[in-house]
C-alpha cells in the first residue's frame, strides 16, 4: 500500500479518570474511504478533534503527509489541507450557493475579504466556484440562497465549500445524519466519487452507508481500536458483532 497521507500513532486523551482515546493507531491512504465506527461515547469525536487540532492529545503523534502536525493549531492544519466538514459549518444562510462557494474559494486563496459584488465578477474566483458546485451536483441551485436549500442540498453545498479548500484529506463527521432515503442514496454516490479527490476519514452511524462506501473500517470501543479491516472482515469479526453490530443478524 502507498504511504499514508494521515498517520495517527498511539494517540491518547483522558478527561479526568476517563480515557477517551486509548493508544489509537490509524492510517488514511490516498484514494480510500476509511470509516470509523463505534457505539455512542466510544471516542470518535474526541479522536477527530485531536486530528483537526481542536483538542491537544496527552500522548502520541499525528503525521500528515509525513510532517508532524500535532503541535500545530487548527488553522495551520486546515491550511495544510485537512478539511473537516459537516459538524461545524460556515455556510451563510442569506447568501446564494455561488456566493458561499466564492467566499470559500477566496478564503482558500488567502486573499483578504473584499466586498461581494466585485468578488462575484472576478472569474478567478467564480470559475473554480462554479466547478466545485458542479462537482457537488448542485449546478441547478447556483443562485438559490442557502436558507432555501433542502437538507441534502445543503450537504452538497458543504461539499462544494470543502472542495474549494483543495483538501488533501477529508474528515467527515456523520454526513448521513438527518438524510432521507433518497438523499442518502445521492450522498453515498457523491462521497464515493469524492475519495478520488482526497481520501476520506468517515465517522458514521449509518451502517448501510459505511458498508456501501468504506474501503476499510476501524471499530472504536471505549477509546480503543478493536478491529481494522475490509467491510467483509469487519462484518465477519465475532468480537465486532458482539460488541457493536448486534449479534448474528448484523
Ligand atoms: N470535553 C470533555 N470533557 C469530559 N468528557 C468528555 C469530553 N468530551 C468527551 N468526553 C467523554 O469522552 C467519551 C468519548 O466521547 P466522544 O464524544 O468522543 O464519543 P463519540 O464516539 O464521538 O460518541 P457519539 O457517537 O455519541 O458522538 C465520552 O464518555 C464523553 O462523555
Amino acid at each position: 500500500m502507498s504511504d499514508p497521507i494521515l498517520h495517527v500513532s498511539r494517540l491518547r486523551k483522558s478527561f479526568g479518570a476517563l480515557t477517551a482515546t486509548d493508544d489509537v493507531d490509524l492510517t488514511l491512504h490516498p484514494g480510500e474511504i476509511h470509516a470509523l465506527i463505534g457505539p455512542n461515547g466510544a471516542g470518535k469525536s474526541t479522536l477527530i478533534k485531536q486530528i483537526v487540532g481542536e483538542l491537544r492529545q496527552d500522548a502520541g503523534q499525528i503525521r500528515f503527509e509525513g510532517q508532524r502536525i500535532d503541535r500545530l493549531d487548527a488553522a495551520a492544519r486546515a491550511r495544510l489541507g485537512l478539511a473537516r466538514s459537516f459538524q461545524v459549518s460556515s455556510v451563510i444562510a442569506d447568501f446564494t450557493v455561488l456566493q458561499n462557494v466564492v467566499l470559500a474559494v477566496q478564503g482558500a486563496s488567502g486573499a483578504s475579504f473584499r466586498f461581494l459584488r466585485p468578488v462575484l465578477k472576478d472569474p478567478a474566483l467564480t470559475e473554480p466556484a462554479l466547478f466545485h458546485i458542479r462537482q457537488a451536483g448542485l449546478s441547478e441551485r447556483t443562485d438559490t440562497p442557502a436558507a432555501a436549500l433542502s437538507h441534502g442540498e445543503r450537504r452538497k453545498l458543504e461539499i462544494a465549500m470543502a472542495l474549494a479548500l483543495r483538501p488533501r484529506a477529508f474528515l467527515l463527521d456523520e454526513p448521513m445524519a438527518g438524510m432521507g432515503a433518497e438523499g442518502a442514496r445521492t450522498l453515498v454516490a457523491l462521497l464515493s466519487d469524492l475519495r478520488t479527490e482526497a481520501p476520506i476519514l468517515l465517522v458514521e452511524h449509518d451502517m448501510d452507508a459505511v458498508f456501501a462506501l468504506a474501503d476499510r473500517v476501524s471499530v472504536l470501543v471505549y477509546g480503543r481500536i478493536v478491529a481494522t479491516g475490509t467491510v467483509d472482515e469487519i462484518r465477519a469479526d465475532p468480537e465486532v458483532r458482539r460488541s457493536y453490530l448486534g449479534g448474528d443478524d448484523a
